[in-house]
């Protein structure tokens, strides 16, 4: 059980950590081109394998990823303090021009991961770039987590019995589909009745925006953000590998919407088995639409 990550900076290190401690699977391989932080990174993580789980970390190069089931992308440039990720796209795009290929010869079959921003243009390209290949991005799954915390704090219950999904882009037009969203099983405002708990339009806007804006706040604090990708990062490996039919909102290829997306998706060992739409409002659905329409725009900037 195999995962290669390429690009071991914070969000690629970061995942290969999490993989390690959570026994996500038994190899790791890191690539990038500063193979000297490839290798620094590798192993530091490998010193936690001894009180961990026993998994084997490693550096090299794109032929070491060969036999890879997995392989994490997550090289490329992060935002800057104030920078959108749409601006990265251009440089980003360049430097998967130069790595996807390489990474589709030297590891056939594997399912590539892919977190660099933004995350569904990039999706697209490495489809493109990766003929034959399954190929996923992490999408939404994030975002999803960032809500499912927000709506736990105010409900005050643990975070793992909320259900909710962020769809569409992994950026400002994401839509956060309220309309499905529950806790114990509720819809969210039912709870709220329930235990007697304030759920006013302000609170609600106010858990959007803190859904939508986390990552400027967070970059804005402390430059990049890590923690969460790279556990959610590892969860979608372990969900891959285990083939454990997990029902996340991964990025992908949507026909309805003509570009690449997050949606409720099953994932299983071969990537992505079905898509599943929740039921949505009329404005749920137009705002995921418009959501289409942007991504669509940033596709566009790129020839595909
Ligand atoms: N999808 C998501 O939810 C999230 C995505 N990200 C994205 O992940 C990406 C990486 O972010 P960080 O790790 O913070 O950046 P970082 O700067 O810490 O690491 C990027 C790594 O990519 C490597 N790299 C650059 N060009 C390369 C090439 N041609 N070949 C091989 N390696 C190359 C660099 O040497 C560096 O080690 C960014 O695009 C960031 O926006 C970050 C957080 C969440
Ligand atoms: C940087 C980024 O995409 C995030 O933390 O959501």
């Amino acid at each position: 059980m195999k995962v290669g990550v390429v690009g071991a900076g914070l969000v690629g290190a970061t995942a290969a950590y999490a993989m390690t401690l959570r026994d996500s699977c038994s190899e790791l391989v890191l690539v990038d081109q500063d193979g000297g932080r490839a290798q620094a990174e590798a192993q530091d993580i490998a010193h936690a394998a001894p009180i961990s789980h026993g998994v084997r970390v490693e550096s090299g190069d794109y032929a070491a990823l060969e036999g890879s089931r997995v392989v994490l992308v997550a090289a490329g440039a992060n935002q800057k303090p104030g920078e959108g990720r749409p601006e990265l796209l251009d440089r980003n795009a360049e430097i998967f021009r130069q790595i996807i290929p390489q990474v589709a010869a030297c590891a056939p079959g594997a399912v590539l991961l892919i977190a660099t921003n933004p995350v569904d243009a990039l999706t697209d390209l490495a489809v493109r770039l990766a003929p034959g290949h399954a190929v996923m991005g992490s999408g939404t799954v994030l975002d999803s987590a960032r809500l499912r915390w927000l709506i736990a704090q105010h409900a005050g219950v643990d975070a793992t019995n909320v259900h909710g999904y962020v769809l569409g882009e992994h950026g400002d037009s994401e839509v956060i589909a309220w309309s499905s969203a529950t806790v114990a099983g509720l819809p969210v405002a039912e709870f709220m009745a329930a235990r007697g708990l304030p759920w006013t339009p302000e609170i609600r806007a106010g858990i959007e925006a803190g859904t939508r804006g986390a990552a400027a706040s967070i970059i804005g604090g402390k430059r990049a953000t890590y923690y969460g990708i790279g556990a959610a990062l590892a969860r979608i490996v372990e969900r891959v590998l285990g083939d454990r039919r997990a029902v996340l909102t991964v990025s992908a290829p949507t026909p309805e919407y003509g570009v690449s997306l997050s949606l409720p998706r099953i994932v299983a060992s071969g990537g992505i088995e079905a898509s599943v739409l929740p039921n949505l409002t009329d404005e749920e659905k137009t705002a995921l639409e418009r959501s289409a329409a942007v991504l669509r725009a940033s596709v566009a900037r790129l020839g595909l």
